[in-house]
């Protein structure tokens, strides 16, 4: 694609516009990143990239500044000029060989709990339809998404995987050596399953029922990307910063009453270690870049359909020139998914994934959002989803902490609990 300059202009939908909206829009979206039908929708692709290696946020946010242009002035009636905005996926590690990709929707759906608007980008030599035009011309390029008819999978197979279950057993027990050896304090391991479904999968289907069964998660969708993360990374809102961590986990199918989940979890010394490591690596990366910073002093237990987990909130006030992708760069990844210190965690998940079974992350829990041309944004971690390869073929990915004492069967089960949404999304019966 030709390199060109984008800027950006929105309305506020009128009552009557929002009811012509068709219901479960997520479904036809382009690109999402929704929390509780909450949150941005991309439709259509006027531009999108691709970038790698060490200085994949850096190139990423340089290379949005050459393309996004100052707003314009004179914009018909109805109209303001507003910030463009970008849907990104990152990959986990740099040595990754998969590409991270940033594609820039035509129209951007805001929905917050009081108004929805509309934001149309656009190239700077392009003349602006009014608003009433620019909602038809949406409602036009929504329909272009809609729907084929497809049907549930049925049967579907689990065909393979590059870290097998047997190997992820194998590395769990290498990881808890590692540790044993003090080469590191903890480190998170993932696998994959390759699932395969004859008749296809059907993905609005999918991005519908991953968005109404996962209410207090953030539904994302990027390129191939998808899935529902109840962990995020960081988002910035003017001068605010929000982040939420998660680390610590049980399956709700064996932590069925209060005395088993605080046993288990919430009074789990092992689970609080687990915990704090993660929030102690967000805090120190974000500390530069805080002038306040708020952290609750003892976790939470955040309920999901499939698990409960230890959760941290944290907010901070931001300096004021920090974008949202030199946070993320920093920040990502937490020891959440890589482990501390940081350095040997990601080196230990890359020999005990990649180099022994192939196995490389790509976007799997990297960073996974939305960001514009004010440095404002939202990434979770791209956790509890997966990556179509094909009309029939979806890739799954989930982990788990590793720390002193791990026990490799107890973390393949976590591994099948946290797999446990998206396969039910799929329509996978597992
Ligand atoms: C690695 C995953 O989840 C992460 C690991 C957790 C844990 O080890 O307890 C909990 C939440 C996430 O931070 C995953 O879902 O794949």
């Amino acid at each position: 694609m030709p390199i060109m300059s984008f800027t950006a202009a929105a309305f506020r939908l009128t009552n009557a516009q929002r009811a012509q909206l068709p219901d479960e829009l997520i479904s036809q979206a382009t690109s999402a990143f929704s929390r509780d039908r909450r949150g941005k929708l991309g439709f259509g692709e006027r531009y999108c990239f691709t970038t790698s290696g060490a200085q994949r946020f850096t190139h990423a946010r340089d290379h949005w500044t050459e393309l996004t242009a100052p707003a314009v002035v004179g914009l018909p009636d109805g109209l303001a000029a507003s910030a463009p905005i970008c849907f990104a996926a990152f990959a986990f590690d740099a040595r990754s060989s998969q590409a991270s990709v940033l594609t820039v929707p035509k129209f951007v759906l805001d929905v917050s709990h009081n108004s929805s608007w509309l934001h149309y980008i656009y190239g700077i030599d392009e003349t602006v339809p009014a608003p009433a035009e620019l909602f038809t011309a949406f409602l036009d390029e929504v329909s272009t998404q809609s729907e084929t008819p497809g049907t549930a999978p049925g049967e579907v197979d689990v065909l393979s995987a590059y870290m097998s279950q047997d190997d992820f057993r194998q590395a769990v027990h290498d990881a808890v050596d590692m540790i044993a050896n003090d080469a590191l304090h903890k480190v998170v391991l993932a696998r994959d399953e390759l699932v395969h479904a004859p008749t296809g999968f059907h993905l609005p289907a999918t991005m519908r029922a991953l968005a109404s069964d996962n209410p207090t998660a953030w539904t994302y969708k990027v390129g191939q990307l998808l899935g529902s993360t109840p962990e995020l990374l960081i988002a910035r809102q003017n001068n605010a910063a929000k982040a939420r961590v998660l680390a610590g986990t049980v399956d709700r199918d064996v932590a069925i009453n209060d005395h088993l989940i605080a046993e288990q979890l919430s009074e789990s010394p092992k689970q609080i270690f687990e915990h704090q490591a993660a929030v102690d690596s967000l805090v120190e990366k974000l500390a530069p870049f805080a002038t306040d910073m708020r952290v609750s002093n003892t976790p939470f237990v955040l309920t999901l359909p499939n698990v409960y987990h230890l959760a941290t909130d944290v907010s901070a006030e931001l300096t004021s020139s920090t974008s949202i992708l030199d946070l993320v760069a920093e920040i990502n990844p937490t020891a959440a998914v890589g482990g501390t210190p940081r350095e040997s965690a990601l080196e230990a998940i890359w020999q005990l994934e990649s180099v022994a079974h192939g196995m490389d992350r790509g976007l799997y829990a990297g960073a996974v959002g939305w960001f514009d041309s004010s440095g404002q944004g939202e990434f979770g971690i791209a956790l509890r989803g997966s990556v179509i390869e094909d009309e029939h073929h979806v890739r799954l990915y989930a982990g788990g902490g590793i720390v002193d004492g791990s026990d490799a069967e107890e973390e393949l089960a976590e591994t099948h609990a946290k797999l446990r949404p998206m396969k039910k999304a799929l329509r996978i019966n597992a």
